[in-house]
């Protein structure tokens, strides 16, 4: 019978040995443009600032401004773009010396966002030979990953060869010495050339991860293949328990996120009040402050409460990545929602 797990630790041996680094990352570096004209539509937006984007790359930015240990394996362009990426990173703390510099031609990839309203935002994409997406399996650090105690991918690198193999070849190395393998689905259609092949990439990763992080809509789309009609996340989540999965979170949004773990227990924890500026990055935000809660030992709960307060924070801010906060700062921002000084306004 399945339990609603209230006070459940995560464990994994993996996460308490002693390693040089405590969270990697690998996959998308590019530049967010975003609007600084809100409230209005593209066409009448005339001047964007630029911060450092890319969702494994906001996650890890994260993951440092919480105090972890962390390190990047990616690919930028040698162009000014890629320059400013590399020296973000390094300003970050964030372990870079396996990324690596395309020699090819190749851009940097471009994400101008639209902020119509909170509720209302996109993103105009220029990702024409991206450099990301060029990173080879023999440009993944062996020694980077097993240095790592837990392995972040994400989805978009699975998109385009060679990237999609050296991820493959990443996870290998996370099994090999021990890493925990997060997955967040990280699903951008425009990335990728269709459905189904986006369905048998995401199956084959996501057979190999420990954790795998998505929104109701991208299990949906690696469902196309099976049959839940109900959008059932527990049937989801209960796919995954046959391979590697030990633990699947499924995000709703404003609605919050459930948690499922091997045994069979579920987990929800609540979501916070926001003064919503705009929506995206609040996955990416949740992610780094779950996956910071696992590594310190914390119950699931607490994990997704501190996810949650995170990405009320990114949310009501400008940027994703430079907008990732401290820890003192999400605790603040929970006890403030506790003391009533916080209200949402969508
Ligand atoms: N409007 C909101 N108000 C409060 N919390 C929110 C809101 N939107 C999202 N969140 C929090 O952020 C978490 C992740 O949000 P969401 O489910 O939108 O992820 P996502 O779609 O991956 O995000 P992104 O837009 O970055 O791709 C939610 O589970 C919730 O805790
Ligand atoms: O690449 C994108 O789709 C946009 C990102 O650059 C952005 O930072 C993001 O991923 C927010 O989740």
């Amino acid at each position: 019978m399945p339990t609603q797990g209230r006070r459940k630790r995560w464990e994994s041996s993996s996460l308490t040995r002693l390693k040089k680094t405590d969270f990697a990352a690998i996959g998308r570096l590019c530049i967010d443009l975003n609007a600084n004209e809100i409230n209005r539509p593209m066409e009448e937006t005339l001047t964007f600032t630029k911060y450092v984007g890319g969702s494994p790359a906001n996650i890890c930015i994260g993951m440092s401004r919480l105090g972890l240990a962390t390190g990047f394996i990616g690919k930028v362009a040698d162009d000014q773009m890629g320059r400013f990426i590399a020296q973000y990173l390094a300003k970050e703390g964030i372990d870079a010396s396996s990324v690596s510099i395309d020699r090819t031609g190749a851009t940097t990839g471009l994400a101008f966002t639209e902020i119509k309203s909170p509720t209302d935002c996109s993103i105009l994409m220029y990702r024409d030979n991206a450099a990301d997406l060029l990173l080879a399996p023999d440009e993944v650090s062996e020694a980077l990953v097993a240095d790592a105690k837990m392995l972040l991918i994400s989805g978009t690198a699975l998109a385009a060869s060679p990237s999609r193999e050296a991820v493959f070849l990443a996870l290998d190395y996370a099994k090999r010495h021990g890493a925990v393998i997060a997955f967040d689905l990280d699903y951008r259609p425009y990335t990728w050339r269709s459905e189904q092949e986006t369905a048998v990439y995401y199956n084959l990763a996501a057979e190999k991860c420990d954790i795998i992080l998505g929104t109701r809509e991208e299990f949906d789309m690696m469902e196309r293949f099976e049959r839940n009609p109900e959008r059932d996340d527990r049937v989801t989540a209960s796919k995954w328990f046959a391979y590697s999965a030990q633990l699947v979170v499924i995000k709703h949004g404003k609605e919050g996120s459930v948690a499922y773990t091997k045994d069979g227990a579920s987990h929800t924890a609540r979501s916070f009040p926001a003064k919503v500026v705009k929506t995206f990055g609040a996955g990416d935000s949740y992610a780094a402050g779950f996956l910071y809660g696992l590594l310190q030992g914390w119950e699931v709960e607490r994990c997704m409460e501190f996810g949650s307060a995170a990405a009320c924070i990114v949310i009501s801010s400008h940027s994703c990545s430079d907008a990732m906060p401290t820890t003192g700062a999400v605790h603040d921002y929970i006890e403030r929602c506790n003391r009533g000084e916080i209200t949402a306004n969508s």
